[in-house]
C-alpha cells in the first residue's frame, strides 16, 4: 500500500491519477482511497472515498470550524468508525495496490498522533497490510533554500512520526529541467547540506527575557541577526546530515516512466518492509510511547 502526503499542492492527486493509469497499462490491480475530505475534482473516482463519511464543508459550516479544526475533526470523526475504512479493505487481496491520498496540511502528520492510529489500524490486527509513505516536495522550492530545508526537516519530522518505509519525492520535475545544471540539481536530490550554510543569513532573531516568548517582539531584550541565523542553518544542517535519512527521487507526473521510477522504489520499500522480522508486540507501551 502506498499512501501519498506532503504539502497542499505538491501534486498528490495528480500522482495518484498517473500511478493508476500506470498500474492499468501494466495490468496491475488497485484499490483508490480518498482520505482528503476537501478534495473534489478526481481523474478515477475513488473507490472508497472519506466525503461519504464526513465531508470539510459540513463540519465547517455545522461546527464552525476553521480549515485545520475542520480537518482534525474529520480524521476524529473516521478515528470513532474506523469501520469505515477498514471493512472494505478486508475484502481486498494482495495482489492490490492501495492507495491513499492524504490532504496537504503538514499538522496531520507532525503535532497530532491521528495518522500513527490510522496507521496502526491498517498495519496490525486482521488487515496486516504493508505500508509505504510517499513524502512530494514540490520541485520548485530549490529556488528558495530556506524553503527546501524547511520542507526537508518535514519530511524527517514525519518519516519519525510514521515509523513506516518512507520515500521522499521531489515532484514537478519538468518545471526545473533545463533550468539548474544536473550536478547543481543533484545537491538536493542528495541533500547537500553546504547549500544551507551558503543560504542568505538576512533576517531577525528574537530573543526573550528569561527566555519567555510572549509573542511579542518589542519586548525582546535582545535582537540577533546575521550570525545568528548561520550558526543556526549550521546546526539545521549538521542535523540532516547526521541522519543521513532523507533523499529524493524525481517525480514528472506527465511521464510514463518516471512514474514507474518510483513506483518501482515504493514496490521495493514495501517488499523490504515485509521481508523483515515482524516486530513483537509490546503491550506496555502505551500509545503516546515513542518505545526503545
Ligand atoms: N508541471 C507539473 N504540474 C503538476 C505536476 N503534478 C501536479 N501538477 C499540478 O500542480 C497542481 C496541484 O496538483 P495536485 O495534484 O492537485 O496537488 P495536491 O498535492 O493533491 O494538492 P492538495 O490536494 O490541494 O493538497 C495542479 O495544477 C497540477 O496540475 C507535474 O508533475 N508537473
Amino acid at each position: 500500500m502506498g499512501s501519498r502526503y506532503g504539502p497542499a499542492g505538491a501534486g498528490k492527486t495528480t500522482f495518484s491519477s498517473a500511478l493508476i493509469q500506470h498500474l492499468r497499462n501494466n495490468k496491475r490491480s488497485c484499490y483508490y482511497i480518498n482520505l482528503d475530505p476537501a478534495a473534489e475534482d478526481f481523474v478515477y473516482e475513488p473507490d472508497l472515498d472519506i466525503k461519504d463519511l464526513i465531508t470539510l464543508e459540513d463540519v465547517m459550516e455545522e461546527l464552525h470550524l476553521g480549515p485545520n479544526g475542520g480537518l482534525i475533526y474529520c480524521f476524529e470523526f473516521l478515528l470513532e468508525n474506523l469501520d469505515f475504512l477498514t471493512d472494505p479493505l478486508e475484502n481486498v487481496t494482495e495482489e492490490y495496490l492501495i492507495i491513499i491520498d492524504m490532504p496537504g496540511q503538514i499538522e496531520l502528520y507532525t503535532h497530532v498522533p491521528i495518522v500513527p492510529s490510522l496507521i496502526k489500524a491498517l498495519t496490525k490486527g486482521s488487515l496486516n497490510i504493508s505500508m509505504c509513505a510517499a513524502y512530494l516536495l514540490e520541485s520548485t522550492f530549490i529556488v528558495d533554500r530556506s524553503k527546501f530545508f524547511s520542507g526537508t526537516l518535514s519530511a524527517m519530522s514525519a518519516m519519525l512520526m510514521m515509523e513506516l518505509p518512507h520515500v521522499n519525492i521531489l515532484s514537478k520535475m519538468d518545471l526545473v529541467k533545463g533550468q539548474m545544471a544536473r550536478k547543481e540539481l543533484k545537491r538536493y536530490i542528495d541533500p547537500d547540506i553546504s547549500l544551507l550554510q551558503d543560504a542568505p543569513t538576512s533576517g531577525l532573531v528574537y530573543e526573550y527575557k528569561d527566555g519567555l516568548d510572549n509573542g511579542d517582539p518589542t519586548d525582546a531584550q535582545k535582537v540577533v541577526s546575521g550570525d545568528s541565523f548561520a550558526k543556526l542553518n549550521r546546526a539545521v544542517g549538521q542535523l540532516i546530515d547526521d541522519f543521513s535519512l532523507v533523499s529524493f527521487l524525481k517525480l514528472d507526473a506527465q511521464d510514463e516512466d518516471s512514474v514507474g521510477a518510483v513506483l518501482s522504489y515504493i514496490d521495493d520499500a514495501i517488499q523490504f518492509h515485509e521481508a523483515q522480522e515482524p516486530r513483537e508486540p509490546n503491550d506496555d507501551l502505551g500509545d503516546g510511547d515513542m518505545g526503545e
